[in-house]
């Protein structure tokens, strides 16, 4: 559906940010999009998204090349941005603005949406808190119906209702034919949610995997007695590990001790699975 290939981008005087980076991402997946501050988790999203542009390299979107920035590659895709400034209209106003550019725009599932998160359509934007923000542009990507949807740092700045309201929400909306990207900190936040990670770092992507795949090869725990199958470990009060799987043994990801471990030793874990998988 996304395709990148030798794709690189620098902001003018600046260090190059993605540096020939080849990446596809499918429809029917939820991707964690990580990386440590600074890695151009953003930028990705702003060029998939037509915000940034570069001319280094190719970007496809269903066959289309998205670099070009045609309404018919932009109307499919929607990008729920970490900072934004929205003006000082109603909800029903922006609605009205805004979904003409959305041909699978559903008003009924923005309305409902907006209700779920109290608000209403009479609300003024302006004079919305930070969060409550963040809930009307949630609510409007979602109702765009878009097969892409892009968020950056999604649940930055919701209370902690709302952040398992998001989550139950996301877990209803995914389908066979959407691809969604989220870039977050907040893993915990993306638990159960997201089923394949990717990671930036150093300009490049390191790491690029389905979670099936992952619990398929790998344990998340404390240290395991037999030192020679622990991959990674973090030591400290409960000290956890990463460790190959034996056939008993079935656990949930970990997405913070992964990342970490993958930024430890980015080949590492990706050797670990090849290596189990050819076996
Ligand atoms: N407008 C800009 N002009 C110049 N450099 C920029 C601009 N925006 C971002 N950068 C630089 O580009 C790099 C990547 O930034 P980006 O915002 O894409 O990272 P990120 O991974 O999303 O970071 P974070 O996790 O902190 O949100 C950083 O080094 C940043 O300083």
């Amino acid at each position: 559906m996304i395709e990148f290939k030798n794709l690189s981008f620098h902001y003018p005087k600046s260090r190059r940010v993605l540096n020939n980076i080849s990446l596809s991402f499918s429809e029917g997946n939820i991707y964690g999009l990580f990386g440590k501050n600074g890695e151009g988790k953003t930028s990705l999203l702003k060029i998939m998204s037509g915000l940034l542009f570069t001319k280094s390299g190719q970007y496809h979107i269903n066959g289309i090349d998205g670099l070009r920035r045609n309404v018919s590659s932009l109307q499919h895709l929607f990008l729920v941005p970490e900072d934004f400034e929205l003006s000082g209209v109603k909800i029903a106003t922006y609605e009205k603005m805004n979904s003409t550019f959305y041909p699978n725009f559903s008003k009924s599932q923005f309305y409902d949406l907006i209700e779920e998160f109290h608000l209403s359509k009479n609300d003024t934007i302006s004079t919305l808190s930070f969060g409550q923000k963040k809930k009307v542009l949630i609510a409007f990507g979602i109702a765009t119906n878009t097969k892409v949807l892009l968020m950056d740092e999604p649940t930055n700045g919701l209370d902690i209702p709302s952040k398992s309201q998001f989550r139950k929400i996301m877990a209803s909306i995914t389908s066979e034919d959407k691809c969604i990207i989220i870039s977050t900190h907040q893993v915990r936040d993306l638990h159960s949610l997201i089923n394949h990670v990717v990671v930036l770092d150093n300009s490049k992507v390191v790491f690029n995997e389905s979670l099936y795949k992952v619990s398929e090869h790998l344990c998340f725990g404390k240290y395991s007695t037999n030192s020679e199958s622990i991959v990674y470990s973090e030591s400290g009060f409960g000290g956890k590990s990463v460790y190959y799987r034996n056939d008993f043994e079935e656990t949930e990801v970990d997405l913070e001790l992964l990342f970490n471990a993958v930024l430890n030793n980015p080949n590492q874990i990706t050797n670990a699975l090849k290596l189990m998988h050819h076996e």
